[in-house]
């Protein structure tokens, strides 16, 4: 099994609303690098399986889905956002709904699920190099890389940001139960057995509570540049 090809990959893992995923973008733009939103893969396994009348409760039936997950992710250019298109449907937007998110980690803390999607993450290494965005990236797809970030901001801070995110999308919804959700969210990814949220041993941990986006992609791009020297 391919996991380390000499091409550098960056991880990025945290939790919901820390922003891996805009920070993913930007980096994988500032470098001309390519992109993995691995989270897209749970949220399309989780979709997929409710679209076929697969049990969420049914692990192996679950597991298949993943395997045979016919998905492509249409980027014009490197580091702008992607098209998802599963089965030949555009549901770039229909897998980012909290709904969807929390089906994805439901789905993600199973095993056989995270087996399935293993080869199909590590594949995306490809010259000049990756940025990785997701939960076990630097701990389980990709332990050999050279760059390891985890980004962390408090449990206020993130629920913030997604009700700002909701509201700019004409979404209503309570901060409250934004709150809530994404509390639940992090138990479950943190407590699972299998690749949980955590660190790897070798990430710098940086807290984006009381940073702007525009600083954090600084502090990642410096941190990058310092593996380099
Ligand atoms: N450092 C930051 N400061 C303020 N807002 C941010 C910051 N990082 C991300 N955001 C915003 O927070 C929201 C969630 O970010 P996102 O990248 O989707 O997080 P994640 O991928 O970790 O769930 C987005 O609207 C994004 O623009
Ligand atoms: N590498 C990954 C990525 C996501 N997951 C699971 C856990 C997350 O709650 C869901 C959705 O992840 P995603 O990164 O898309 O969610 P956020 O943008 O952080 O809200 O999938 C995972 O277990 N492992």
């Amino acid at each position: 099994m391919k996991v380390s090809s000499g091409i550098p990959v960056i991880t990025l893992d945290g939790p919901s609303g820390s922003g891996k995923g805009t920070i993913a973008q930007l980096t994988a733009q500032a470098l001309g690098w390519n992109i993995l939103d691995s989270g897209a893969l749970y949220r399309l396994t989780a979709l997929s399986a409710e679209r076929q009348g697969v049990d969420l409760a049914d692990e192996n039936a679950v597991a298949k889905v993943a395997e045979t997950l016919d998905v492509r992710f249409e980027a014009r250019t490197p580091g702008q956002p992607v098209s998802v298109i599963l089965m030949g449907d555009d549901v770039t937007l229909e897998i980012r709904t909290e709904t969807c998110g929390a089906m994805a980690s439901r789905v993600a803390a199973y095993p056989l699920v995270r087996a399935a999607l293993l080869q199909r993450q590590r594949d995306f290494q490809s010259a000049p190099g990756l940025v990785a965005d997701g939960r076990d990236m630097g701990t389980v797809v990709f332990p050999d890389a050279p760059c390891k970030i985890f980004m962390t901001a408090s449990a206020e801070v993130r629920a913030r940001r997604r009700y700002d995110q909701l509201k700019q999308q004409g979404e209503s919804v309570k901060i409250s139960h934004l709150l809530n959700e994404i509390k639940e969210r992090d138990e479950r990814d943190m407590n699972r057995s299998n690749a949980p949220l955590r660190p790897a041993d070798d990430a710098v941990v940086l807290d984006t509570s009381d940073f702007s986006v525009d600083e954090v992609l600084e502090k990642v791009l410096q941190i990058w540049s310092s593996r380099q020297s």
